[in-house]
Protein backbone atom coordinates (compact mmCIF):
# COMPACT_ATOMS: atom_id res chain seq x y z
CA UNK A 1 0.00 0.00 0.00
CA UNK A 2 1.30 3.66 -0.85
CA UNK A 3 1.96 6.12 2.15
CA UNK A 4 0.37 9.33 2.21
CA UNK A 5 2.91 10.43 4.50
CA UNK A 6 6.66 11.31 4.73
CA UNK A 7 9.17 10.90 7.33
CA UNK A 8 12.19 13.41 7.96
CA UNK A 9 14.61 10.98 9.57
CA UNK A 10 18.20 12.05 11.51
CA UNK A 11 20.65 10.20 9.74
CA UNK A 12 23.38 10.77 12.99
CA UNK A 13 20.98 9.43 15.70
CA UNK A 14 18.19 7.46 13.64
CA UNK A 15 15.60 9.52 15.32
CA UNK A 16 12.20 10.94 13.74
CA UNK A 17 12.17 14.86 13.65
CA UNK A 18 8.89 14.97 11.83
CA UNK A 19 6.24 13.04 9.92
CA UNK A 20 4.56 15.18 6.88
CA UNK A 21 1.30 14.60 5.03
CA UNK A 22 1.63 14.34 1.02
CA UNK A 23 -0.30 16.87 -0.31
CA UNK A 24 -3.76 15.33 -1.84
CA UNK A 25 -4.56 16.09 -5.50
CA UNK A 26 -6.62 19.08 -4.54
CA UNK A 27 -3.64 20.84 -2.75
CA UNK A 28 -1.64 20.41 -5.42
CA UNK A 29 -4.72 21.94 -7.75
CA UNK A 30 -4.77 24.92 -4.80
CA UNK A 31 -0.79 25.70 -4.93
CA UNK A 32 -0.31 25.26 -8.87
CA UNK A 33 -3.10 27.88 -9.24
CA UNK A 34 -2.16 30.02 -6.50
CA UNK A 35 1.87 29.65 -8.65
CA UNK A 36 -0.28 30.75 -11.95
CA UNK A 37 -2.87 33.49 -10.59
CA UNK A 38 0.42 35.32 -9.00
CA UNK A 39 2.64 34.69 -11.60
CA UNK A 40 0.20 37.50 -13.34
CA UNK A 41 0.88 40.07 -11.20
CA UNK A 42 4.29 38.84 -10.61
CA UNK A 43 5.56 39.25 -14.25
CA UNK A 44 4.37 43.08 -14.45
CA UNK A 45 6.27 44.38 -11.25
CA UNK A 46 9.24 46.99 -12.52
CA UNK A 47 12.15 44.47 -12.33
CA UNK A 48 13.63 47.25 -9.17
CA UNK A 49 10.58 45.96 -7.17
CA UNK A 50 11.80 42.44 -7.55
CA UNK A 51 15.19 43.06 -6.79
CA UNK A 52 14.59 45.28 -4.07
CA UNK A 53 13.09 42.05 -2.54
CA UNK A 54 16.07 40.08 -2.57
CA UNK A 55 17.76 42.62 -0.24
CA UNK A 56 15.30 41.29 2.48
CA UNK A 57 15.90 37.91 0.97
CA UNK A 58 19.88 37.81 2.06
CA UNK A 59 18.58 39.56 5.51
CA UNK A 60 16.09 37.35 6.39
CA UNK A 61 18.56 34.52 5.60
CA UNK A 62 21.41 36.25 7.81
CA UNK A 63 18.69 36.54 10.89
CA UNK A 64 17.69 33.21 10.66
CA UNK A 65 21.26 31.41 9.57
CA UNK A 66 21.46 29.59 12.94
CA UNK A 67 18.10 27.93 12.62
CA UNK A 68 18.63 27.36 9.06
CA UNK A 69 21.92 25.66 9.63
CA UNK A 70 20.08 23.56 12.41
CA UNK A 71 17.59 22.11 10.26
CA UNK A 72 19.91 21.37 7.35
CA UNK A 73 22.55 19.63 9.41
CA UNK A 74 19.74 17.62 11.43
CA UNK A 75 17.73 16.20 8.47
CA UNK A 76 21.03 15.25 6.58
CA UNK A 77 23.88 15.40 8.36
CA UNK A 78 25.95 18.38 7.14
CA UNK A 79 28.57 19.23 9.37
CA UNK A 80 27.02 22.19 10.74
CA UNK A 81 30.32 24.91 9.75
CA UNK A 82 29.27 23.79 6.24
CA UNK A 83 25.38 24.90 6.72
CA UNK A 84 26.58 27.97 7.92
CA UNK A 85 28.91 28.31 4.91
CA UNK A 86 25.93 27.03 2.58
CA UNK A 87 23.02 29.85 3.94
CA UNK A 88 26.33 32.91 3.50
CA UNK A 89 26.80 31.72 0.10
CA UNK A 90 23.24 32.03 -0.82
CA UNK A 91 23.05 35.23 0.77
CA UNK A 92 26.01 36.41 -1.79
CA UNK A 93 23.66 34.99 -4.78
CA UNK A 94 20.94 37.40 -3.61
CA UNK A 95 23.68 39.94 -3.63
CA UNK A 96 24.77 39.13 -6.98
CA UNK A 97 21.04 38.84 -8.60
CA UNK A 98 20.08 42.46 -6.45
CA UNK A 99 22.78 43.85 -8.49
CA UNK A 100 22.67 42.52 -12.07
CA UNK A 101 19.38 41.33 -12.68
CA UNK A 102 17.99 44.17 -14.46
CA UNK A 103 20.81 44.76 -16.67
CA UNK A 104 20.76 41.16 -17.33
CA UNK A 105 17.49 41.01 -18.45
CA UNK A 106 17.14 44.57 -20.29
CA UNK A 107 16.86 43.75 -23.92
CA UNK A 108 19.79 43.30 -26.29
CA UNK A 109 19.81 45.49 -29.40
CA UNK A 110 20.40 43.82 -32.35
CA UNK A 111 21.16 46.15 -35.71
CA UNK A 112 19.73 45.23 -38.76
CA UNK A 113 17.48 47.46 -41.29
CA UNK A 114 14.58 47.75 -39.22
CA UNK A 115 13.54 50.48 -37.53
CA UNK A 116 13.88 48.89 -34.22
CA UNK A 117 15.17 45.17 -33.46
CA UNK A 118 16.18 43.74 -30.24
CA UNK A 119 15.34 40.47 -27.92
CA UNK A 120 13.19 40.62 -24.99
CA UNK A 121 13.87 38.21 -22.02
CA UNK A 122 10.04 37.57 -21.33
CA UNK A 123 8.77 35.29 -18.46
CA UNK A 124 7.68 31.73 -19.20
CA UNK A 125 5.18 31.13 -16.29
CA UNK A 126 5.28 28.94 -13.48
CA UNK A 127 8.76 27.13 -13.54
CA UNK A 128 8.88 23.34 -11.15
CA UNK A 129 12.05 22.96 -9.57
CA UNK A 130 12.93 19.25 -8.32
CA UNK A 131 15.88 18.98 -6.40
CA UNK A 132 17.96 16.97 -4.38
CA UNK A 133 19.71 16.90 -0.62
CA UNK A 134 23.11 17.39 -0.75
CA UNK A 135 22.32 21.21 -0.18
CA UNK A 136 19.03 21.63 0.54
CA UNK A 137 19.15 25.48 1.04
CA UNK A 138 21.73 26.40 -2.45
CA UNK A 139 20.83 24.16 -4.81
CA UNK A 140 16.88 25.48 -4.43
CA UNK A 141 17.86 29.33 -4.29
CA UNK A 142 20.38 28.97 -7.17
CA UNK A 143 17.45 27.74 -9.16
CA UNK A 144 14.50 30.20 -7.52
CA UNK A 145 16.23 32.99 -7.35
CA UNK A 146 17.08 33.84 -10.71
CA UNK A 147 14.14 32.41 -11.62
CA UNK A 148 12.03 34.48 -9.93
CA UNK A 149 13.84 37.59 -10.96
CA UNK A 150 13.11 36.95 -14.55
CA UNK A 151 9.29 37.29 -13.63
CA UNK A 152 8.78 33.46 -13.27
CA UNK A 153 6.73 32.64 -10.10
CA UNK A 154 8.37 28.86 -8.87
CA UNK A 155 6.88 25.63 -7.28
CA UNK A 156 9.38 23.52 -5.57
CA UNK A 157 9.60 19.50 -4.97
CA UNK A 158 12.40 18.71 -2.62
CA UNK A 159 13.56 15.65 -1.43
CA UNK A 160 11.48 13.66 1.07
CA UNK A 161 14.51 13.64 4.25
CA UNK A 162 14.86 17.41 3.65
CA UNK A 163 10.95 18.46 4.05
CA UNK A 164 11.54 20.74 6.87
CA UNK A 165 13.68 22.78 4.80
CA UNK A 166 11.78 22.82 1.87
CA UNK A 167 8.32 24.29 3.83
CA UNK A 168 10.99 26.90 5.71
CA UNK A 169 12.45 27.99 2.15
CA UNK A 170 8.54 28.76 1.49
CA UNK A 171 8.33 30.54 4.72
CA UNK A 172 11.79 32.43 4.06
CA UNK A 173 10.76 34.23 0.83
CA UNK A 174 7.21 35.44 2.28
CA UNK A 175 9.42 36.28 5.33
CA UNK A 176 11.24 38.87 2.96
CA UNK A 177 8.24 39.96 1.15
CA UNK A 178 8.02 38.13 -1.68
CA UNK A 179 3.74 38.09 -2.43
CA UNK A 180 2.85 34.50 -1.75
CA UNK A 181 2.62 32.48 -4.69
CA UNK A 182 5.44 33.46 -5.64
CA UNK A 183 7.85 30.51 -4.22
CA UNK A 184 5.67 27.59 -2.48
CA UNK A 185 6.67 24.06 -1.67
CA UNK A 186 4.59 20.54 -2.99
CA UNK A 187 5.21 17.92 -0.54
CA UNK A 188 4.19 15.04 -3.42
CA UNK A 189 5.57 11.83 -4.34
CA UNK A 190 7.57 11.11 -7.78
CA UNK A 191 3.91 9.76 -8.87
CA UNK A 192 2.22 13.14 -8.32
CA UNK A 193 5.05 15.03 -10.21
CA UNK A 194 4.12 13.73 -13.91
CA UNK A 195 0.43 14.92 -13.30
CA UNK A 196 1.99 18.34 -12.12
CA UNK A 197 4.67 18.95 -15.18
CA UNK A 198 2.32 17.63 -18.00
CA UNK A 199 -0.49 20.54 -16.06
CA UNK A 200 -0.57 23.55 -18.54
CA UNK A 201 0.19 26.16 -16.06
CA UNK A 202 3.36 24.49 -15.39
CA UNK A 203 5.90 25.68 -18.37
CA UNK A 204 9.44 24.04 -17.42
CA UNK A 205 11.08 22.13 -14.96
CA UNK A 206 14.34 22.47 -13.57
CA UNK A 207 16.14 18.84 -12.08
CA UNK A 208 19.05 18.79 -10.21
CA UNK A 209 19.30 15.43 -9.26
CA UNK A 210 20.64 11.59 -10.04
CA UNK A 211 21.23 10.36 -13.73
CA UNK A 212 18.06 8.38 -12.98
CA UNK A 213 16.04 10.87 -11.91
CA UNK A 214 16.92 13.02 -14.92
CA UNK A 215 16.28 10.75 -17.70
CA UNK A 216 12.52 10.22 -15.87
CA UNK A 217 12.14 14.01 -15.55
CA UNK A 218 13.33 14.57 -19.36
CA UNK A 219 11.10 11.92 -20.54
CA UNK A 220 7.80 13.47 -18.62
CA UNK A 221 9.06 16.98 -20.03
CA UNK A 222 9.93 15.69 -23.48
CA UNK A 223 6.61 14.01 -23.64
CA UNK A 224 4.81 17.15 -22.38
CA UNK A 225 7.33 19.51 -24.72
CA UNK A 226 8.23 21.25 -21.72
CA UNK A 227 11.90 22.76 -21.63
CA UNK A 228 14.16 21.67 -18.83
CA UNK A 229 17.66 21.96 -17.32
CA UNK A 230 19.30 19.46 -16.05
CA UNK A 231 21.72 19.40 -13.20
CA UNK A 232 22.84 15.16 -12.86
CA UNK A 233 25.37 13.83 -11.16
CA UNK A 234 29.45 14.13 -11.85
CA UNK A 235 32.47 12.02 -11.81
CA UNK A 236 35.13 15.08 -11.71
CA UNK A 237 38.77 14.13 -12.29
CA UNK A 238 41.26 15.83 -10.19
CA UNK A 239 44.31 15.93 -12.21
CA UNK A 240 47.46 16.17 -10.24
CA UNK A 241 50.61 16.92 -12.07
CA UNK A 242 54.52 16.23 -11.22
CA UNK A 243 54.83 19.98 -11.23
CA UNK A 244 51.82 19.94 -8.86
CA UNK A 245 52.33 22.69 -5.39
CA UNK A 246 51.58 19.95 -3.20
CA UNK A 247 52.34 22.45 -0.26
CA UNK A 248 50.20 25.41 -1.61
CA UNK A 249 47.18 23.18 -2.62
CA UNK A 250 46.42 19.64 -0.97
CA UNK A 251 43.75 21.23 1.44
CA UNK A 252 42.27 22.82 -1.57
CA UNK A 253 42.62 19.22 -3.18
CA UNK A 254 41.41 17.24 -0.61
CA UNK A 255 38.39 19.60 0.49
CA UNK A 256 37.61 18.82 -3.02
CA UNK A 257 36.40 15.42 -2.14
CA UNK A 258 35.45 15.62 1.34
CA UNK A 259 33.24 18.59 1.26
CA UNK A 260 29.83 17.99 2.64
CA UNK A 261 31.38 14.31 3.30
CA UNK A 262 31.63 13.58 -0.31
CA UNK A 263 28.33 14.17 -1.30
CA UNK A 264 28.65 16.68 -3.85
CA UNK A 265 27.65 16.36 -7.69
CA UNK A 266 31.48 18.89 -8.43
CA UNK A 267 33.43 16.95 -5.82
CA UNK A 268 36.49 15.42 -7.16
CA UNK A 269 36.04 11.45 -7.74
CA UNK A 270 39.29 10.55 -9.67
CA UNK A 271 42.43 11.76 -8.86
CA UNK A 272 44.71 11.33 -11.67
CA UNK A 273 48.45 11.78 -10.35
CA UNK A 274 51.47 11.43 -12.74
CA UNK A 275 53.63 8.93 -11.51
CA UNK A 276 56.29 11.45 -10.93
CA UNK A 277 54.14 12.56 -7.80
CA UNK A 278 52.23 9.75 -7.00
CA UNK A 279 53.73 8.36 -4.66
CA UNK A 280 54.41 11.65 -2.56
CA UNK A 281 50.87 12.77 -3.66
CA UNK A 282 50.02 9.69 -1.95
CA UNK A 283 51.54 9.92 1.25
CA UNK A 284 50.78 13.88 1.60
CA UNK A 285 46.75 13.51 0.92
CA UNK A 286 46.70 9.94 3.11
CA UNK A 287 48.11 12.14 6.04
CA UNK A 288 45.49 14.79 5.39
CA UNK A 289 42.65 12.86 4.61
CA UNK A 290 43.41 10.82 8.33
CA UNK A 291 43.46 14.00 10.07
CA UNK A 292 39.95 15.33 9.03
CA UNK A 293 38.16 15.25 12.49
CA UNK A 294 35.28 13.19 12.76
CA UNK A 295 31.98 13.99 15.20
CA UNK A 296 29.00 15.02 15.32
CA UNK A 297 27.02 16.78 12.67
CA UNK A 298 26.14 19.67 15.26
CA UNK A 299 29.97 20.50 16.60
CA UNK A 300 31.36 22.98 15.08
CA UNK A 301 34.26 21.79 14.66
CA UNK A 302 33.64 18.16 12.95
CA UNK A 303 34.94 17.98 9.21
CA UNK A 304 33.65 14.63 8.50
CA UNK A 305 30.19 12.94 10.12
CA UNK A 306 27.47 10.67 8.77
CA UNK A 307 25.62 10.54 5.23
CA UNK A 308 22.21 11.52 4.79
CA UNK A 309 20.85 7.88 4.72
CA UNK A 310 22.31 4.79 6.15
CA UNK A 311 21.85 3.27 2.26
CA UNK A 312 23.89 5.71 0.76
CA UNK A 313 26.64 3.98 2.72
CA UNK A 314 25.38 0.29 1.72
CA UNK A 315 25.49 1.41 -1.99
CA UNK A 316 29.13 3.18 -1.47
CA UNK A 317 30.41 -0.51 -0.31
CA UNK A 318 29.24 -2.26 -3.12
CA UNK A 319 31.19 -0.12 -5.18
CA UNK A 320 34.46 -0.61 -3.74
CA UNK A 321 33.98 -3.86 -2.96
CA UNK A 322 33.16 -4.60 -6.83
CA UNK A 323 36.04 -2.51 -7.29
CA UNK A 324 38.80 -4.85 -4.66
CA UNK A 325 37.18 -7.98 -6.96
CA UNK A 326 38.57 -5.95 -9.79
CA UNK A 327 41.87 -5.44 -8.77
CA UNK A 328 41.48 -2.17 -6.90
CA UNK A 329 43.23 -1.78 -3.45
CA UNK A 330 41.53 -0.05 -0.07
CA UNK A 331 44.24 1.92 1.78
CA UNK A 332 42.32 3.29 4.22
CA UNK A 333 38.37 3.20 5.09
CA UNK A 334 35.63 1.14 3.85
CA UNK A 335 34.23 1.02 7.28
CA UNK A 336 30.41 1.49 7.70
CA UNK A 337 28.25 1.58 10.59
CA UNK A 338 24.63 2.98 10.06
CA UNK A 339 24.39 5.80 7.70
CA UNK A 340 28.63 6.46 8.64
CA UNK A 341 31.20 5.30 6.05
CA UNK A 342 34.97 6.52 7.24
CA UNK A 343 36.84 8.37 4.46
CA UNK A 344 38.19 5.82 1.85
CA UNK A 345 41.40 6.02 -0.06
CA UNK A 346 41.00 3.11 -3.21
CA UNK A 347 44.34 2.72 -5.22
CA UNK A 348 45.56 0.46 -8.63
CA UNK A 349 42.03 1.96 -9.63
CA UNK A 350 41.66 1.63 -13.67
CA UNK A 351 38.76 2.03 -16.19
CA UNK A 352 36.07 -0.99 -15.87
CA UNK A 353 35.95 -0.76 -11.94
CA UNK A 354 32.79 1.15 -10.60
CA UNK A 355 34.78 3.92 -8.64
CA UNK A 356 36.40 4.99 -12.03
CA UNK A 357 33.12 4.52 -14.14
CA UNK A 358 30.56 5.05 -12.18
CA UNK A 359 30.16 8.59 -9.32
CA UNK A 360 31.10 7.74 -5.87
CA UNK A 361 28.67 9.94 -3.46
CA UNK A 362 30.23 9.89 -0.25
CA UNK A 363 34.04 10.25 1.17
CA UNK A 364 36.00 7.66 -1.44
CA UNK A 365 38.95 8.70 -2.80
CA UNK A 366 40.28 6.91 -6.23
CA UNK A 367 43.50 7.05 -6.94
CA UNK A 368 44.73 6.34 -10.64
CA UNK A 369 48.11 6.67 -11.87
CA UNK A 370 49.04 8.31 -15.14
CA UNK A 371 52.14 7.70 -17.25
CA UNK A 372 52.33 11.30 -18.16
CA UNK A 373 50.65 14.14 -18.95
CA UNK A 374 49.10 13.35 -22.41
CA UNK A 375 47.47 9.90 -19.87
CA UNK A 376 46.46 11.81 -17.29
CA UNK A 377 44.39 13.83 -19.85
CA UNK A 378 43.41 10.87 -21.79
CA UNK A 379 41.78 9.25 -18.28
CA UNK A 380 39.97 12.09 -17.24
CA UNK A 381 38.01 12.80 -20.24
CA UNK A 382 37.29 8.77 -20.22
CA UNK A 383 33.78 9.35 -18.14
CA UNK A 384 30.16 9.05 -19.30
CA UNK A 385 29.48 12.37 -16.84
CA UNK A 386 30.44 15.72 -17.72
CA UNK A 387 30.29 18.54 -14.87
CA UNK A 388 33.98 19.41 -14.54
CA UNK A 389 37.52 18.68 -14.23
CA UNK A 390 40.28 20.23 -12.19
CA UNK A 391 44.04 20.27 -13.04
CA UNK A 392 46.92 21.23 -10.48
CA UNK A 393 49.83 22.43 -12.18
CA UNK A 394 52.39 24.94 -12.31
CA UNK A 395 52.11 24.90 -16.01
CA UNK A 396 49.08 26.79 -16.00
CA UNK A 397 49.87 27.84 -19.97
CA UNK A 398 49.95 23.97 -21.58
CA UNK A 399 46.12 23.38 -18.75
CA UNK A 400 45.35 26.54 -21.00
CA UNK A 401 46.22 24.73 -24.18
CA UNK A 402 44.32 21.01 -23.08
CA UNK A 403 41.16 23.42 -22.81
CA UNK A 404 39.21 21.58 -25.30
CA UNK A 405 40.19 17.92 -24.96
CA UNK A 406 38.39 18.25 -21.72
CA UNK A 407 34.06 18.52 -22.92
CA UNK A 408 32.76 19.43 -19.22
CA UNK A 409 30.65 21.75 -18.38
CA UNK A 410 33.40 23.36 -16.38
CA UNK A 411 37.76 23.51 -16.07
CA UNK A 412 39.49 24.89 -13.30
CA UNK A 413 42.92 25.25 -12.70
CA UNK A 414 45.24 25.32 -9.68
CA UNK A 415 41.29 25.53 -7.86
CA UNK A 416 38.49 22.41 -7.19
CA UNK A 417 35.26 22.92 -9.61
CA UNK A 418 33.03 25.14 -7.29
CA UNK A 419 29.87 27.15 -8.57
CA UNK A 420 29.84 30.84 -7.94
CA UNK A 421 26.78 33.01 -8.86
CA UNK A 422 28.83 35.16 -10.82
CA UNK A 423 29.76 31.89 -13.70
CA UNK A 424 27.15 29.74 -15.31
CA UNK A 425 27.23 25.95 -13.81
CA UNK A 426 26.22 22.68 -15.27
CA UNK A 427 27.33 19.98 -17.47
CA UNK A 428 27.76 18.01 -20.24
CA UNK A 429 27.36 14.37 -21.23
CA UNK A 430 25.16 12.52 -18.87
CA UNK A 431 25.54 15.29 -16.77
CA UNK A 432 23.25 16.93 -17.68
CA UNK A 433 22.44 20.44 -20.22
CA UNK A 434 21.09 23.53 -19.55
CA UNK A 435 23.27 26.51 -17.04
CA UNK A 436 22.31 28.11 -13.84
CA UNK A 437 24.06 30.90 -12.59
CA UNK A 438 25.47 34.02 -14.14
CA UNK A 439 23.96 35.49 -17.33
CA UNK A 440 23.23 32.16 -18.50
CA UNK A 441 20.86 31.05 -15.51
CA UNK A 442 18.77 33.98 -15.43
CA UNK A 443 18.15 34.01 -19.26
CA UNK A 444 17.13 30.12 -19.37
CA UNK A 445 13.50 30.22 -17.98
CA UNK A 446 12.62 33.25 -20.37
CA UNK A 447 11.11 33.60 -23.92
CA UNK A 448 13.83 34.95 -25.80
CA UNK A 449 11.60 37.65 -28.01
CA UNK A 450 12.44 38.58 -31.38
CA UNK A 451 10.95 42.15 -31.72
CA UNK A 452 11.38 43.32 -34.85
CA UNK A 453 9.73 47.18 -35.76
CA UNK A 454 9.60 48.41 -39.00
CA UNK A 455 7.74 51.94 -40.33
O1 LIG B 1 26.01 18.61 -5.76
C1 LIG B 1 26.38 19.58 -6.41
C2 LIG B 1 27.15 20.71 -5.79
C3 LIG B 1 26.53 21.96 -6.08
C4 LIG B 1 27.31 23.17 -5.72
O2 LIG B 1 28.29 23.14 -4.99
O3 LIG B 1 26.91 24.20 -6.22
Amino acid sequence: MKSNTIKSINPFNGELIKTYELFTDKTVENTVNKAHETQQDWKLLDIEDRTELLAELSDTLLKNKQIYAELMTNEMGKPISQSIAEIEKCMFLCDFYETNSEELLSDEIIDTEAEESFISYDPLGVILGVMPWNYPFWQVMRFAVPTLMAGNTVLLKHAANVSGCALILQKLFEDAGFPKGCFQTLLVNHNQIESIIADSRIKAVSLTGSEKAGRKIAEIAGRNLKKCVLELGGNNACIVLNDADLDKHLDTIVNARMQNTGQSCIAAKRFIVEAGIYDVFLEKFQKKVSSLKHGEPLNSKTQITVLARPDLADDLQKQINDSIEKGAKVIIGNIKKDAYFAPTIVTNVTPGMPVFDEETFGPVAAIIKAKDVDDAYELAANSKLGLGTMIFSKNTNDAIDRISSIEDGAFFVNELVKSDPRLPFGGTKNSGYGRELSREGILEFTNKKTVYVSK
